[in-house]
């Protein structure tokens, strides 16, 4: 059976990148994405800003949601503070697997929890089942039409606070309208907008930043 895509990202890390160095992996994922197949990694470019927001939050408790093949997942990970934690949510058991092979092979394994599912059924387990009290930072970068419904279910569920940052990828391409619409115009949100570009293609994109004030 011919590989996939993702299995060829990871193949390409496993032959070319540093075992226990997440910026060799990283490197690694930019490379063969930018020179080989264009995969939908937040990449090198809005990786910058998801890295200043990790810096910013200093999140105690990270959430993810789309691990894909673990890219942003090592990317957060590699600036988790000692004893802090990612937990990254994917439906896709293909894409889980790959994930968690590429988190071994980057040394972040003891920062991050993988939890397979789809978001709407995991994020109510978060308290109860993972032991979370609320989340510190939320990078949203899934199914494009799931930002808005699953801000609103982190409200739901009591796992935001005051202070909690989202950080959302996409908001101009694949784009994510519906999002950006409830955020913008809701008083319990500050958002600002980060221009930038499309991973691995000159096409504008960007990134926007919630901050829940309570
Ligand atoms: C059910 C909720 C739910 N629960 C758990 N896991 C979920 C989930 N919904 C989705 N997943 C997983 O997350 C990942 C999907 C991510 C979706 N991302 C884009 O579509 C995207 C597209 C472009 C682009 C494509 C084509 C272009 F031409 C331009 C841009 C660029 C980008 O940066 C992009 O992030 C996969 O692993 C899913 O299995
Ligand atoms: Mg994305």
């Amino acid at each position: 059976m011919n590989q996939s895509k993702e299995q060829r990202i990871l193949n390409f890390v496993l032959q070319n990148a540093v075992r226990g160095d997440p910026c060799s992996v990283l490197d690694a994922i930019d490379k063969y994405c930018s020179q080989k197949e264009w995969a939908m990694n937040v990449g090198s470019e809005k990786g910058v800003i998801l890295d200043k927001t990790v810096e910013e939050v200093s999140p105690s408790v990270a959430l993810e949601l789309g691990t894909y093949c673990g890219y942003s997942g090592v990317r957060i990970a590699r600036r988790l503070k000692e004893g802090a934690r990612l937990l990254t949510v994917e439906f896709n058991p293909e894409f889980a697997a790959i994930a968690k092979q590429m988190f071994e092979f980057a040394g972040v394994q003891d920062k991050v929890r993988l939890l397979e599912g789809p978001s709407q059924e995991v994020i109510p387990q978060l308290k109860k089942k993972y032991e979370v009290d609320t989340l510190d930072f939320v990078f949203l970068d899934h199914w494009k039409d799931r930002y808005a419904p699953d801000t609103i279910l982190l409200q739901e569920c009591n796992l935001l606070r005051k202070g909690s940052v989202l950080l959302a990828d996409n908001v101009i391409i694949p784009g994510a309208p519906e999002f950006l619409n409830y955020i913008r115009n809701n008083s319990h949100f500050q958002c600002t907008n980060y221009p930038s570009h499309l991973e691995y293609m000159k096409a504008g994109d960007a990134m926007e930043k919630a901050v829940f004030l309570g």
